[in-house]
């Protein structure tokens, strides 16, 4: 096999290859290369063609949808080329009839003739806007599509579920991701950390994601770790360095130890809690001898308030005595609101009898089949929890398989097309087109407007007409006080246009957490949220609806 990069990018526009390096231009549908040659063998290869990359629908029930995946679409157009083994992969695989001149044509094709304009990553979204629209060669342009929808759909879905398990969780709330193993497969796996940042996420467990693209790394221990001791003769070096390095304490077992008869026996403990369990204490101890200013307990394994919270306070507070702030303890099991509160009361009762500053605000880390409901319910209780580490629901987008992205012809040879349906919501809105945000007097999003792309722009302060694209009776009069274009260049093909630079994660990760607070709350919320309103001008509403009685034939009536 030949390696991807010999063929090189376009010259020119160098951009980096997508993340995964199965992102070939073999990553697509059979039908497109099948589509190629037909267009191929019609002469109709060249014919220039616009297509709209859209959904239909706003996922997980909600009003708004995050756009990701657009850096990964423009890495791969940037590296489109076959290889000549791949090349000889298409010729065996299609039928013998196919002429040997479309695998010289396929052998010589790039994107440096498509035009790609499209909403920044990062951006909220709606319905039917375009995402992106990719212009060129209708062969080529053909052939992207399957890859396209793909980098985008599972991009914005797990970023869009991210966003709202931050939205639930609250701007004060850690959020950690722990979803790799539950993922599906490694490309799930760093997507989901990739994009789980985007979304709002703080950090993720997941270490070539961390690698790759710069996201903070967290984690803490499982109960193998626990339970892997079974006696704290089982630690040898006893000795801790104190944190200033002035003084060291050679049996840091035994501080532990006396710290917690002295906590079991205290005015505010007698008679909370009796023998706890050693293998645990053992655990915990030889964790804060590796990590000693990182120490973190997972206290959930034998018994949380008998044993994981008594252990965790002793080995924390013997730490202190040597200078050091132990970071927190992780519930994964049990009632989470119950038990963080009662763990909440106990550091506080910590602090109080043994005079250890700050020992009440120590980090509570809630995991366990975590997601947008028990978040919510959490809420609803009350409890203490700072920091969430959630993996399966959020990774899997276990609420909702799949966004639905749909990429659509919208114009060939500069004549508008459309794709009619029974169902009104799948019908397409044809035509090169431009959209924009317009902005009303509170300074919120107030509706997306898309139009021809050759019809003036709306004008700050003048009242404009915004039409449903279907439904005659809904439209509304809206004087912007704001106007956003929402699609810009990021690959020019042929034309001269400059091209949008590729934003770092951390930036796309900001606009995506301003746009989300910029929303009207009522589109926000879990429950009925308000529809944020997506229309096209007079103009183009008048132009799908001729073209809709043209296109669409009469029925017979017998
Ligand atoms: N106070 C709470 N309100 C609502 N849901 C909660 C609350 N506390 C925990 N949960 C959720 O309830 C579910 C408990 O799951 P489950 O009964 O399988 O776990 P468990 O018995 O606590 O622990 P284990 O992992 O040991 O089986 C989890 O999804 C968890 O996130
Ligand atoms: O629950 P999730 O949201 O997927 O978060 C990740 C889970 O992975 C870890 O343990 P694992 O689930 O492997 O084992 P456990 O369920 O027995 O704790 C961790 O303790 C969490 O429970
Ligand atoms: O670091 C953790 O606590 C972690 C990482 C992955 C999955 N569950 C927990
Ligand atoms: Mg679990």
């Amino acid at each position: 096999m030949e390696a991807r990069v010999n063929n090189g990018p376009i010259p020119g526009r160098v951009v980096g290859l997508p993340t995964n390096p199965v992102v070939t231009p073999l990553l697509t549908d059979l039908y497109q290369f099948t589509m190629a040659y037909a267009y191929w063998k019609a002469g109709k290869h060249n014919e220039r063609a616009v297509f709209d990359l859209y959904f239909r629908k706003n996922p997980f029930g909600g009003e708004y949808t995050v756009f990701a995946g657009l850096e990964e679409c423009i890495r791969f157009i940037a590296n489109f080329k076959f290889t000549e083994d791949e090349i000889a992969f298409i010729r065996d695989t299609l039928p013998g009839s196919c002429e040997d001149g479309f695998f010289d044509y396929l052998s010589g094709i790039d994107c440096s003739d498509v035009e790609v304009y499209a909403i920044s990553e990062g951006s909220v979204v709606f319905p039917k806007v375009p995402l992106m629209r990719v212009e060129g060669p209708i062969a080529v342009v053909q052939l992207l599509e399957t890859p396209f929808v793909n980098l985008t759909n599972y991009a914005s879905l797990v970023t869009t579920n991210a966003a709202r398990h931050r939205f639930v969780a609250g701007k004060s709330k850690i959020l950690l991701e722990f979803g790799l193993r539950r993922a599906q497969g490694p490309d799930g796996g760093i997507g989901a950390s990739k994009y789980c940042y985007m979304g709002g996420f703080d950090a993720t467990s997941n270490v070539a994601a961390g690698r790759l693209f710069g996201i903070p790394l967290r984690g803490t221990h499982s109960h193998a770790f626990v339970s892997s001791f079974m006696s704290p003769d089982e630690i040898i070096d006893k000795s801790l360095q104190s944190s200033d390095g002035s003084s060291t304490c050679e049996d840091f077992v035994s501080l532990v130890h006396s710290w917690l008869s002295k906590i079991q026996w205290s005015n505010s403990f007698h008679g909370i809690f009796g023998e706890t369990n050693q293998s645990e204490l053992a655990a915990f101890t030889s964790y804060a001898l590796a990590f000693p200013n990182n120490f973190l307990a997972l206290v959930d394994t034998y018994d949380v308030m008998r044993s994981g919270i008594p252990n965790f306070c002793a080995v924390a507070v013997a730490l202190s005595d040597l200078g050091y702030k132990a970071a927190g303890i992780r519930l994964d099991s049990g009632d989470l609101a119950y038990l963080s509160c009662e763990t909440r009361k106990f550091f506080c009762k910590i602090e109080k009898e043994f005079g250890v500053s700050g020992f009440g605000k120590t980090a509570i880390t809630a995991s366990n089949d975590l997601n947008e409901e028990t978040l919510d319910a959490l809420n609803k209780q009350g409890h203490e929890v700072d920091a969430f580490g959630i993996g399966t629901n959020l990774v899997t987008c276990y609420a909702q398989a799949a966004l639905g992205c749909v990429f659509k012809l919208v114009e060939i040879n500069n004549q508008p097309r459309i794709k009619l349906s029974e169902d009104v919501s799948k019908v397409s809105i044809p035509c090169k087109k431009r959209s924009y945000r317009l902005y009303g007097k509170e300074g919120y999003a107030l509706v997306d407007i898309m139009t021809g792309e050759n019809e003036p722009p709306p004008k700050l302060g003048e009242r404009l007409l915004c039409r449903h694209p279907f439904n005659e009776s809904k439209r509304a009069y809206v004087v912007p006080q704001l106007v956003e274009e929402l699609m810009k260049c990021y690959w020019p093909g042929s034309s001269d246009n400059p091209r949008v630079d590729l934003p770092p994660l951390k930036d796309i990760r900001d606009r995506c957490i301003k746009q989300l607070e910029q929303m009207r709350p009522d589109h926000m919320r879990r429950l009925n949220p308000t529809p944020y309103k997506v229309s096209v001008s007079a103009k183009l509403y008048d132009f799908i609806h001729f073209l809709w009685l043209n296109e669409a034939p009469v029925g017979e009536l017998q």
